[in-house]
């Protein structure tokens, strides 16, 4: 089988204009513009290209954003503040902390002091809970755009065998329940699993999130498995790369993303998305 690459800067373009589409709407009506607190600390060249993109997106679709850039050496406590005045601020429905936090910053304590109803990265624990017991709620950015490929491709979760590779708290957990909730029946391998080229090849559906550069190759992949690479690394000539070798994979799998244009444009996406739910939340509105 020769897999067909799901072209996920498209779908996020397409994606972004439907929000824009409902931003105009919604200024329409109610003659209100949702607004985005993009917060970052700090100089990281990655998170200050993620950063750029994302305000872009938001002009485009013309939601208003407002830029918060602090110097690296911003305390915690200085920072928490700035989180609490964006709680208070009403012409503010989402606030992004743009991560990784600066080392002596707890990200969860930052995370943890945005209000539920602003938390359009949906990493508060209020946001985390609602996913877990199948409540609505802000759902994390990453495993949100992957459930929207899954359904450009008419990928139907239930009854599939799935296998999310990574553990952490803003991919793998949140994407093994979006599974779960779409009645995949899911495993969570991770560092300790013991032969993860044989739980892997267990798959319907392969989500990598690692951070380990072309982890995967064909032996890991399922002849027709479906395959995502959530992976944002460097190859040994400092090209970007995901966790899945893509050419070695290509000759099994039916599906998989690219690195870069797969997984990385929908994260921005579904910020998007997201941020508009909070402001049409405001008037009593929801997407759907
Ligand atoms: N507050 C948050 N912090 C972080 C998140 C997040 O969702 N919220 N996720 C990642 C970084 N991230 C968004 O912030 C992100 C990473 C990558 C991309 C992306 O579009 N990547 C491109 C390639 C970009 C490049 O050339 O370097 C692609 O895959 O095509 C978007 C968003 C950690 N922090
Ligand atoms: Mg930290």
């Amino acid at each position: 089988m020769t897999a067909k690459l799901i072209d996920g800067k498209a779908l996020a373009a397409k994606i972004r204009a439907d929000m824009k589409v409902k931003v105009a709407q919604l200024e329409a009506e109610h003659g209100y513009r949702p607004g985005l607190a993009v917060v970052l600390v700090g100089e990281n060249p990655a998170s200050q290209v993620y950063v750029r993109n994302k305000i872009k997106a938001c002009e485009e679709a013309g939601i208003r954003s407002i830029e918060k850039r602090l110097p690296e050496s911003t305390s915690e406590e200085d920072l928490l503040n700035l989180v609490r005045s964006l709680n208070e601020d009403p012409s503010v429905d989402g606030i992004l902390v743009q991560l990784p936090l600066p080392k002596h910053i707890s990200d969860l304590k930052v995370i943890d002091t945005i209000s539920p109803d602003k938390d359009v990265d949906g990493f508060h624990v209020n946001s985390a809970g609602r996913l877990l017991v199948g409540r609505p709620g802000f759902r994390p950015c990453t495993p949100a755009g992957i459930a929207e490929m899954l359904d450009s491709i008419g990928f139907d979760c239930s009854g599939k065998r799935a296998v999310v590779v990574g553990r952490s708290n803003i991919v793998g957990k949140p994407m093994a329940l979006m599974l779960l909730e779409r009645n995949a029946t899911v495993t969570i391998a991770h560092s300790r699993t013991k032969d993860l080229p044989a739980v892997c090849r267990e798959a319907d559906l392969l989500v990598v999130a690692v951070g380990r550069a072309k982890l995967v190759t064909a032996d890991y992949v399922k002849e027709g498995a479906v395959v995502i690479d959530v992976g944002m690394d460097r190859d040994e000539n400092g090209k970007l790369c995901g966790d899945v070798n893509t050419e070695s994979v290509l000759e099994k799998a039916s599906y998989v993303t690219p690195v870069p244009g797969g997984v990385g444009p929908m994260t921005i996406a579904m910020l998007l998305t997201n941020t508009v739910s909070a402001a049409l939340g405001k008037f009593g509105k929801s997407l759907n």
